[in-house]
């Protein structure tokens, strides 16, 4: 009796190490040990009672080994064959089992004491009886009862399902997501299964559980362990088919993901893959931290294969950070971090190209240009006309914002201003980056200089532009008297002529100083006539070079002395423009010797296709060593080819185009008569 203690002692040990399912079976155990106890306590008293009786031969009630009927009997059946000798334990252990499991049946009392005796050891074998038959009961039932759970719901659902007339496909979805959940979690809502426990044991049961993902993710590498600590406790597990979206792109976004198990693909809106993710990865945090500027989803997050993903709302994240602003703060730095590290901006990546986004301004009035051309040069009248024409010039610009990022290559459109020493310099006022000359298309689609831009370039340059229309003007007559141009004239009316060696180009300017001379006598003439320059363009694009769109010249001074009086070289319409192609392709020496060569070396590194720009050789006859000269100080002449587009917007003052990075600024109209357009390539490459 004593041992008791020590046996239900042993007993709690044993249920304490013991696993499902031997758990249940243990205690299934315990509870027919507990059985046998009451029966064999039940059978010693029973002994006692009989040893009360004195063991009464005559009493067939209670126990006695003395069996007289057999002593007496002249033919003893079965039971007087060991008379004497049934074992008094056996004897009274059966007669207890039998009095607790079945009522009635035993030997009838003879005496009053037996009678009140049997009455009440039927009446706790009952209970006794009902007791274990419900403890085994269950145990068996607590084996089985979170299965029985989920298949309860699993029922509930599927019902429902049918109720409601879902189709079949999507029916056997939720069969399988269910059944996958089962498998992986063996619980339906883990979250409430530990609800019951104290915060300290959920969040040590949390770290446990979810600490061997968390601690891959590169997010929270810097997070505060007691941050931690908080995130995890509120991690939901869940579980996603292959092919199922997470989320998708331009949803609000309330939840952020970690990756347990799995594989999942971002995919972009044209479907392209950006990235796939793996355990420990996060994703869905863009738009919980407002990392784009809003709460939409950036792009569709779709598992590859079965995935186990742990979810955190935005509200259980907003709930712990509240109470450490300084963790969000770090967060979304970490995020920003790893955003521009491992993956493009997803906006950037899916935004459709810009459309045009630089217009073309207003055309000078052909009687103010007459006018300036006319007007003494320097003259006070003649500048603020000037200043008017430039007005109307300023670069148009559509849906853009600051922000500058500094490229690789870019492409400027400047003023420059001429000093008293006869040094030129260059003003920036638009930046074209790199990122600009790798959208081909919108190169192509943009025009940097509109077809008027030789009107805001100086007067001397002004004078230039005349001279080449008179040029221009004599050719066209010629042409037209014979009805057939000569070669060197359709050579020089058409945009960039072929690749020429710089020995020819230095011929052809030879020959285009020759003709400038000659023609600068017929400036006015020309003038008068009102040739303009877009009918200059006209006939170069109507010329002998195919696939060219329009090209616009444009003297680029550069910070080499220039002498004031002395004319700029002139653009020849052919003979001294190269192009891109020439310039990139040409020898090493070549490509080096002015800031356009060393950046367009540099572009067609970086940029297959060459850009629509095309500088014209500088004047000098053969430049300068770039390891000699510094490539600021070459003079140089750029000639451009350009698309028009129509206009929509107004300018605004120093803008930034989101998609395209280029940047823009107004001009800066003061000072005119030293002050000209022009186009300058600058490169952090170039010396
Ligand atoms: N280019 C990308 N590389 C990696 N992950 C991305 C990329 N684009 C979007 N994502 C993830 O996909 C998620 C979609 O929802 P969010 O915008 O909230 O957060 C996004 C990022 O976590």
């Amino acid at each position: 009796m004593l041992k008791v203690l020590v046996y239900w002692e042993f007993l709690d040990r044993i249920d304490q190490i013991a696993v499902s399912p031997w758990n249940y079976y243990f205690r299934v155990l315990r509870s027919v040990s507990y059985m046998m106890y009451l029966i064999h306590a039940n059978a010693c008293v029973f002994y006692y009672f009989s040893y009360l009786m004195d063991f009464d031969p005559n009493n067939g009630f209670v126990y006695n080994n003395f069996q007289p009927a057999c002593q007496n009997a002249t033919n003893p059946g079965p039971r007087c064959n060991f008379p004497g000798q049934y074992n008094a334990y056996i004897f009274c252990f059966f007669f207890s089992v039998s009095m607790v499991t079945i009522i009635g049946n035993l030997n009838f009392p003879g005496l009053v004491p037996e009678m009140i005796y049997s009455v009440i050891l039927w009446f706790i074998g009952v209970f006794i009886f009902a007791t274990i038959v419900g403890q085994i009961r269950d145990v068996l039932k607590a084996m089985t009862r979170h299965e029985d759970e989920f298949y309860e719901v699993m029922d509930e659902i599927v019902e429902h399902m049918h109720t409601l007339k879902i189709p079949k496909e999507l029916q056997d979805r939720v069969r399988t997501w269910l059944l996958f959940n089962w498998e992986q979690q063996k619980t339906i809502d883990e979250r409430h299964l530990l609800d019951g426990l104290p915060s300290k044991l959920r969040t040590d049961l949390a770290m446990e559980v979810h600490f061997g993902t968390i601690h891959k993710v590169q997010l929270f590498k810097e997070v505060d362990k007691k941050v931690l600590e908080e995130l995890l406790v509120r991690l939901r597990p869940t579980v996603y088919l292959a092919g199922d979206y997470i989320c998708r792109k331009g949803e609000i976004g309330k939840e952020m993901y970690i990756v347990k198990e799995g594989m999942l693909e971002v995919v972009l809106p044209d479907g392209r893959v950006a990235v796939t993710l793996g355990p420990g990865s996060v994703f869905g945090e863009i738009s919980l931290l407002a990392l784009a500027g809003g709460n939409r989803r950036t792009a569709d997050v779709r598992s590859k294969g079965f995935t186990n993903l742990y979810v955190l709302t935005k509200a259980d994240l907003n709930d712990v950070l509240k109470d450490y602003p300084e963790t969000m703060d770090a967060l979304r730095n970490k995020a920003h971090e790893l955003m521009n590290k491992g993956k493009p901006p997803p906006e950037r990546a899916v935004t459709p190209p810009p459309e045009e986004v630089i217009h073309t301004r207003a055309q000078t009035p052909e009687m103010v240009k007459v006018a300036i051309s006319i007007l003494k040069e320097g003259s006070k009248v003649r500048n603020r006309m000037y200043s008017q024409s430039a007005h109307e010039l300023k670069v148009h610009t559509a849906d853009l914002h600051d922000d500058t990022d500094d490229d690789e290559v870019s492409l400027s459109l400047g003023t420059a201003t001429e000093g008293e020493n006869g040094h030129v310099t260059p003003q920036p006022v638009a930046d074209v980056t790199a990122d600009m000359l790798m959208q081909e298309e919108l190169v192509q689609k943009t025009e940097l200089i509109s077809p008027n831009t030789e009107e805001i370039i100086s007067p001397s340059l002004e004078e230039q532009v005349l001279q080449e229309f008179a040029h221009n003007h004599e050719a066209d007559r010629q042409s037209a008297g014979s009805l057939q141009p000569p070669a060197a004239e359709s050579d020089s009316a058409s945009a960039p002529a072929p690749r020429k060696s710089s020995k020819m180009r230095r011929k052809s300017r030879a020959n285009h100083d020759a003709d400038a001379k000659s023609s600068s006598d017929s400036d006015d003439n020309a003038v008068a006539q009102g040739k303009t320059s877009r009918r200059r363009r006209s006939r170069r694009s109507n010329g002998s070079t195919a696939g060219v769109n329009r090209q616009e010249s444009v003297d680029v001074p550069t910070t080499t002395p220039v002498p004031k009086e002395s004319p700029m070289q002139t653009p020849d319409s052919g003979s001294s423009r190269l192009s891109t192609s020439k310039l990139i392709n040409d020898s090493p020496k070549e490509r080096a010797t002015t800031p356009v060569m060393a950046s367009l070396t540099s572009l067609k590194r970086r940029f297959a296709g060459a850009p629509k720009v095309h500088p014209i050789e500088a004047d000098d006859a053969e430049p300068p060593e770039p390891e000699t000269t510094s490539a600021a100080e070459r003079p140089g002449v750029f000639t451009f080819e350009l698309t028009p587009t129509t206009s929509s917007k107004p300018n605004t003052a120093r803008h930034r185009h989101r998609d395209s990075n280029i940047s823009f600024s107004d001009y800066d109209h003061s000072g005119l008569s030293d002050t000209f357009a022009g186009v300058t390539f600058s490169s952090p490459d170039t010396p």
